[in-house]
């Protein structure tokens, strides 16, 4: 029995969704780079839930029910209320609420196509909604109601803030978005496609997912790595603390991929949001210093700068809170682990692999007295 560790390399399933081919990022055949100058977030869900893009009528009225779907129950509230949020990582509160999401849904259980379907745009709607009353609550504010007149990305930032956004701002942010939406059978969406596979609810796959994207190794690394930017402080101490780290054996935030071998496409575009940013906010020291750390890691390890590289300068550019970036990432990867739940659904198997035994074998039992 064959048994790469970690499952690399293995195909574990067929996916319309997205693809990586050659150092490719693909949704639905469309290229990530046209997809992130060109497109909004709105419309990369219907893409990826649809497997096709939305006419400009079906587009306005997808937005519409996101728009319309973004309040939480009021016991979600209370919930998030009644706890001290001071000591709890977003992403576990996050990960609960989402689990709450599925109490206080009548169709929850329901396992016919369209009532996942109505399933998967109130859970895509309310988590923008969790994350930023997750964000206000706990510094003492009231949360904020989304706006009508907005998009996606400019009511999360609006929800999150209480402030209009700036459009470069939206811009940025949307971008960001459509860049997390979808990545073929990364860790956090495999986990949702084994969870509903057994026939489970979207409410437990997307519990899952959560679960498994806020590991370090995953969508938890966006965080670090503006720990690690900030424990470096100034531009001049970049190399030496990453050649500490790696003499610690410490793995470096943000660097490595197991897909890509020359580089992850979407870290360009998370690069430049930098650059701009940073530069608008007096700050370009974060942007240089991750340039500094990309190329001593690209030369001394060989190791590209993967999406959860730039995301950090770029969110902390946008005034969000450090423990709040992965939870941002959830906001937009909800859309395809929704996508591979529906997917999972059309054409369901258990997915059940084996496991190769290297225990000890044929043992006698020893009653407890005598052990
Ligand atoms: C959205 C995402 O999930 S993108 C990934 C986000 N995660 C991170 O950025 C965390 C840092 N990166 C890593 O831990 C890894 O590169 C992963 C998890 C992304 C991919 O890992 P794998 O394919 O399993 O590679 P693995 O961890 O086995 O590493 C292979 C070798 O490269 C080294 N390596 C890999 N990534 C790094 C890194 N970021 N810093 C330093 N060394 C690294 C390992 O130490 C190992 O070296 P060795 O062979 O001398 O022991
Ligand atoms: O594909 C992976 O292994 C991790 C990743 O980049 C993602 O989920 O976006």
């Amino acid at each position: 029995m064959s048994n790469p560790k970690g499952l690399e390399g293995i195909v574990a399933t067929e996916s319309s969704i997205s693809s990586i081919i050659d150092d490719k990022l693909t949704y639905v055949g469309y290229d990530i780079d046209d997809l992130a100058e060109n497109s909004s977030f709105e419309e990369i869900i219907y893409l990826l839930w649809n497997q096709k893009l939305p006419t400009k009528s079906e587009l306005d009225s997808f937005k519409q029910e996101l728009a319309d779907n973004m309040s939480l129950p009021q016991e979600i509230i209370d919930h998030l209320t009644s706890y001290d949020l001071s000591t709890v990582h977003p992403m576990a509160a996050v990960r609960t609420a989402v689990s709450m999401l599925g109490l206080y849904d009548e169709e929850a259980d329901v396992m016919e196509e369209e009532a996942n379907r109505r399933k998967a745009l109130r859970l895509q709607a309310k988590i923008s909604a969790v994350v930023t009353a997750f964000g206000r609550i706990r510094n003492g504010k009231e949360p904020v109601s989304p706006r009508n007149d907005y998009g996606f990305a400019a009511n999360f930032l609006y929800m999150l803030s209480g402030k209009e956004p700036e459009d470069i701002e939206v811009e940025a942010f949307n971008k960001a978005l459509i860049l997390h939406a979808d990545h073929e059978l990364n860790a956090s969406t495999f986990t949702a496609r084994v969870c509903v596979a057994t026939e489970s609810d979207v409410y437990s796959g997307v519990t899952a997912a959560i679960g498994a994207l806020k590991g370090p190794l995953h969508g938890g690394a966006n965080e670090r790595v503006m720990k690690m930017l900030t424990e470096i402080g100034e531009e001049d101490n970049a190399i030496s603390y990453i050649e500490k780290k790696l003499a610690n054996k410490e793995k470096i935030m943000g660097m490595g991929h197991r897909v890509y071998e020359n580089g992850d496409p979407r870290a360009k575009h998370l690069k430049e949001m930098s650059r701009q940013l940073t530069s608008i906010s007096g700050e370009s020291k974060w942007y240089n210093m991750s340039v500094k750390i990309e190329d001593y890691i690209k030369e001394n390890k060989g190791l590209p700068a993967n999406v959860d590289f730039y995301s950090a300068s770029v969110y902390h550019s946008l005034g969000i809170d450090h423990d709040l970036f992965t939870p941002i990432f959830a906001v937009s990867r909800v859309s395809g682990w929704l996508a591979h739940i529906l997917e999972q659904y059309a054409n369901n198997r258990l997915i059940r692999p084996r496991a190769e035994y290297v225990g000890p074998s044929k043992q006698a039992y020893t009653p407890i007295d005598q052990r």
